[in-house]
């Protein structure tokens, strides 16, 4: 469905991402993890059309729309950090998101109805909590419908509850058939939403691999186990390295 072929990415000297090669298909549900700055909201990024590769190809359903804008329509993104607006009322941002997707009226109101959005929607999104913020932004997500929906960060800052409902939510959506593609540190709520990860690292693609097989290669029964050798694994050479230097 989406096809990232041998994509680069650098900000000035700092290489991001150096030939990346990852193909993500309809009705998976797939962790991105790596260490803080590995490129993977670059990644997401390149996907959703905010930031140009360097290099590469960008694919869906095996079209090249490296060039175009009109996929993103079929994307839902929920960003680690929203910056709305702060001028609009939680009820204007929806009806300009509307008129900006000229959506056709079949709206996801789940997390919409679920968060109590409604009860709020007069409010100016500026004087909204961060953890509120959230819940805006994860209903605006799933608002469209879109058959592909990209989570970067999406469980940080929610309360218990409110984090109980995106993820049963997440969960109807893969079943449904839609590709997610979810960022995290917190790597219980992937074990629980993911059936594949892919682990970037110094620009690349380090391990791509279902969990269940990753967790039996390293003979660990939970994934932060095995997130944690991978890292050790880094902070051993960094230290080598140094202790050469
Ligand atoms: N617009 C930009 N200009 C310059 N450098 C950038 C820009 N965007 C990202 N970077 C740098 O690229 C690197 C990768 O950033 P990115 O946000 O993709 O990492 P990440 O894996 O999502 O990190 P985290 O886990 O901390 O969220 C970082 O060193 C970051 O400072």
């Amino acid at each position: 469905m989406i096809t990232f072929e041998n994509i680069s990415k650098a900000f000035g000297k700092l290489q991001v991402l150096n030939g990346i090669n990852l193909r993500f298909n309809r009705g998976e549900a797939v962790a991105i993890v790596g260490p803080n700055g590995s490129g993977k909201t670059t990644l997401l990024k390149i996907l959703l059309g905010m930031v140009l590769p360097d290099e590469g190809r960008l694919l869906m359903n095996d079209e090249d729309v490296s060039k175009t804008s009109d996929y993103r329509s079929q994307i839902g993104y929920m960003p680690q950090i929203s910056k709305f607006p702060s001028n609009l009322r939680i009820s204007q941002l929806f009806d300009m998101m509307k008129e900006i997707r000229q959506a056709n009226g079949q709206y996801d109101l789940d997390l919409y109805e679920a968060f109590e959005l409604e009860t709020i929607k007069d409010k100016y999104l500026s004087s909204l909590s961060g953890g509120t913020k959230q819940k805006v932004a994860a209903a605006l997500a799933f608002y469209f419908n879109p058959p592909v929906l990209v989570l970067d960060e999406p469980t940080a800052g929610l309360d218990p509850l409110a984090c109980e409902i995106l993820k049963n939510k997440i969960r109807l959506e893969n079943t449904k058939g839609k590709l997610l593609l979810i960022t995290s540190h917190i790597l219980s709520d992937l074990e629980e939403l993911t059936e594949r990860l892919v682990y970037l690292q110094d620009g690349r693609v380090h391990v791509d691999r279902s969990i269940t097989d990753l967790k039996a290669d390293y003979g660990q029964n939970n994934l932060s186990r095995v997130i944690a050798i991978l890292m050790k694994k880094k902070e051993m050479t960094s230290s080598d390295i140094l202790q050469v230097a």
